[in-house]
């Protein structure tokens, strides 16, 4: 043929460029438009969402002022002519005439006129005549040991911004502050699908065929940024696998395995023959380079994505933290992923081009990698405290690299 006829007609398609690991972690926080709408959830259903909007308090804290001590509340410089009467935490009592005291308890409500509370230790009670002197170190002070109405927040005051995750932290502040229920983004709806008919359930590999080490690992990383509603084993067979796909009710379908070109790969078929729209096709990144993100056809009017994570453990976590997690926490109305930052103790080796994720120990800011961090290898991760993401080329002792701390759902 001359070289002239190779200029006419359709031009050769070309692959588009692999995306550096930042670039894949940020096209998966912004794959979806926005958070998933607000619902509003009672405290003991809330824990692992994020606030849709900010948490306001709902009373003074405290809400009274409170006795910070067990002693006697009293009023005026001593010595006081003590009541009979005492107030116990939940308790009220009444108004307190100058020069007189009565007994308090840690908690309880001071009574109007009262200027101070004498702990127990710094007060001396005559028996006979009903009278406490005041035996601190130095007289009590208006305001000694009162928590003052109002010393933490007032009401109408916003204690969290829109976008704060819910701890257990967060719902004892909640709680504290008068809320029954919270204003949250409802969180994905994720199914997990382990694909390999490798794999084993129980005991040690035999007969050529492993151990499925990928759902105990993943699922319990899942239920900390959505709501896991199954997760299935899925035989290799591009039928299965893609009714599977198209039938998961979830926001978010994960999938491990099948992501190469072996025999019986057959996930980016199933994505083609179902008209999925891919997203990411491979990453930069040691090990987990094949990981892919494709948006499906949207069901009943949702959007829905599926996140395809390659078969070998460690790249599966490596997929993980870089296109599962930006992805959920982006549709839970996270405010962002705050990078965690540590000095590498000794030069971390890299790739000549992509990112590594390896394995790292963190003593005392400083990252150490661990041995076994291969791609089907499980004895680093184990031992480590998260992933560093080391950039091409490697870094120096000294230098800073971030590290992924994975996240702890217990
Ligand atoms: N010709 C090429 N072959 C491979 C390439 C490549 O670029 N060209 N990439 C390699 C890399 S890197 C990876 S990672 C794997 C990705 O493979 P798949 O996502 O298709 O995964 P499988 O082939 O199904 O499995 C790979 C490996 O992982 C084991 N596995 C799978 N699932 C589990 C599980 N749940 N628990 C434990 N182990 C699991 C599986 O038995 C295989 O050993 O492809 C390379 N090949
Ligand atoms: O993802 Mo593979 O090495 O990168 O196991």
């Amino acid at each position: 043929m001359h070289p002239a006829t190779l200029t006419t007609g359709t031009p050769p398609e070309v692959d588009p460029p692999v995306p550096t690991w930042p670039q894949a972690r940020e096209i998966a926080r912004t794959a979806p438009p926005h958070p998933l709408p607000a619902v509003t959830r009672p405290l003991s259903d809330a824990l692992g969402h994020v606030l849709a909007e900010p948490l306001t308090a709902r009373t003074d804290l405290p809400a009274f002022d409170t006795s910070a001590m067990d002693g006697w509340a009293v009023a005026g410089p001593g010595p006081w002519q003590l009541r009979d009467d005492r107030v116990l935490a939940g308790g009220q009592a009444e108004p307190l005439a100058p020069g007189t005291a009565l007994g308090i308890a840690t908690g309880a409500q001071l009574p109007p006129g009262a200027t101070a509370v004498l702990r127990r230790e710094h007060g001396q009670v005559d028996p006979s005549g009903g009278i406490l002197f005041d035996r601190a170190p130095t007289p009590v002070a208006p305001g000694r040991d009162v928590r003052p109405r109002g010393q933490e927040c007032h009401e109408g005051q916003p204690l969290l911004p829109t976008g704060t995750t819910v701890t257990p932290a967060v719902l004892g502040l909640a709680a504290a502050a008068g809320h029954d229920r919270l204003a949250v983004h409802r969180r994905p709806t994720v199914e997990l699908l382990v694909l390999g008919d490798e794999l084993l359930d129980s005991g040690p590999p035999r007969g050529g065929r492993v151990r499925d080490a990928l759902t105990p690992l993943l699922t319990p990383w899942l239920r900390c940024d959505g709501e896991l509603i199954g997760s299935r084993r899925i035989a290799d067979d591009f039928g299965l696998l893609r009714a599977a796909t198209s039938d998961s009710p979830a926001d978010v379908v994960i999938t491990t395995g099948g992501t190469a070109a072996g025999p019986v790969d057959f996930l980016h078929r199933a994505l083609a023959d179902l008209d999925a729209r891919l997203l990411v096709d491979s990453v930069a990144v040691r090990p987990g380079h094949p990981m892919l993100l494709a948006e499906l056809p949207p069901a009943d009017g949702r959007r829905r994505w599926l996140a395809g994570l390659p078969g070998n453990p460690l790249a599966a976590v490596a997929g993980t933290a870089t296109l599962v997690h930006p992805l959920l926490s982006s549709l839970n109305g996270s405010a962002g992923i705050v990078p965690h930052r540590a000095a590498a103790a000794a030069d971390l080796p890299g790739h000549p081009r992509s990112t590594r994720l390896l394995p790292v120990v963190l003593r005392e800011n400083t990252a150490t990698a661990l041995p076994f961090d291969g791609p089907a290898m499980l004895c680093g991760l184990a031992l480590s405290d998260g992933l560093a993401a080391v950039p091409p080329g490697g870094v120096p002792a000294g230098s800073t690299v971030e590290v992924l701390e994975a996240p702890r759902p217990w």
